[in-house]
């Protein structure tokens, strides 16, 4: 039994100095790479994260579903909602619009989740320019030539947009400063890519200079 003055002298001595607040994490990266396919991994091991869904104008693809993989809207809808400031971010994507929601996003800091966004490069930078705090991660094919053979093996890209997309890939790879994480999604190792993306975050959590996010 400890003594009188040593139970004061613990009772001021506070362990409980993690104070981890919820992270704004960006997974960024040229098309194609498999950030969606990462973004359904993480959903399919049930992390507790907020899945953040964003609004486009370009049409479904098949087998894309309304309000998981994005909120499909016409152009002129996309338009009011620039104008009615109802977007964090927007960006014209392979020609297509695209926009976070404001609300999502808020809701989702303020239930205390961390909070995952799949965005192209541009998108990136202005998350980190209005978020400096956010923890953006680059994901990579291991070579060129597996990432060729994904898009096309993907079957969603004409002969014109896939172009578009490897022209874009190059000046995204020349960014990859703005980012704090890189991670390898290899051919065939998926579960490898969201195993290190699960660390990354659980790492993030330790800091003892928490990223506070002010949204
Ligand atoms: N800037 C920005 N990019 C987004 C947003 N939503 C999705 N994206 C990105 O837009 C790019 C184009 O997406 P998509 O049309 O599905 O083509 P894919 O990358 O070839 O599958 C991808 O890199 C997405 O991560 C957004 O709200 N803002
Ligand atoms: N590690 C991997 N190994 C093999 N194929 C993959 C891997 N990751 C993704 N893919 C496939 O590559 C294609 C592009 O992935 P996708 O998630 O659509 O990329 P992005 O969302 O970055 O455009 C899809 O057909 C997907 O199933």
């Amino acid at each position: 039994m400890e003594s009188d003055a040593t139970s004061s002298a613990l009772a001021n001595i506070r362990f409980d100095v993690l104070q981890p607040s919820p992270l704004l994490i960006v997974i960024s990266g040229p098309s194609g790479v498999g950030k969606d396919a990462v973004l359904n991994e993480m959903k399919a091991r049930l992390l507790p994260f907020h899945f953040v869904v964003t609004t486009t104008s370009r049409k479904p693809r098949p087998g894309e579903v309304e309000g998981v993989d994005y909120n499909f809207v016409d152009l002129a809808d996309f338009e009011s909602m620039i104008a009615n400031n109802e977007l964090i971010e927007y960006a014209l994507v392979y020609q297509d619009y695209k926009g976070i929601p404001r609300n999502q996003v808020t809701r989702a800091l303020q239930s205390g989740k961390d909070v995952v966004m799949r965005l192209d490069v541009q998108g990136a930078r202005k998350i980190r320019d209005l978020f400096p705090e956010a923890v953006l991660i680059f994901l990579v094919p291991a070579d060129a030539k597996e990432w060729y053979q994904r898009l096309i093996d993907r079957k969603t890209e004409t002969p014109e947009s896939l172009k578009i997309r490897i022209e874009t890939a190059l000046g995204e790879l020349n960014q990859l400063d703005l980012f704090d994480y890189v991670v390898v999604n290899a051919h065939n190792r998926l579960q490898k890519a969201v195993d290190d993306i699960e660390a990354i975050i659980k790492v993030e959590h330790s800091r003892t200079k928490p990223r506070k996010i002010n949204i």
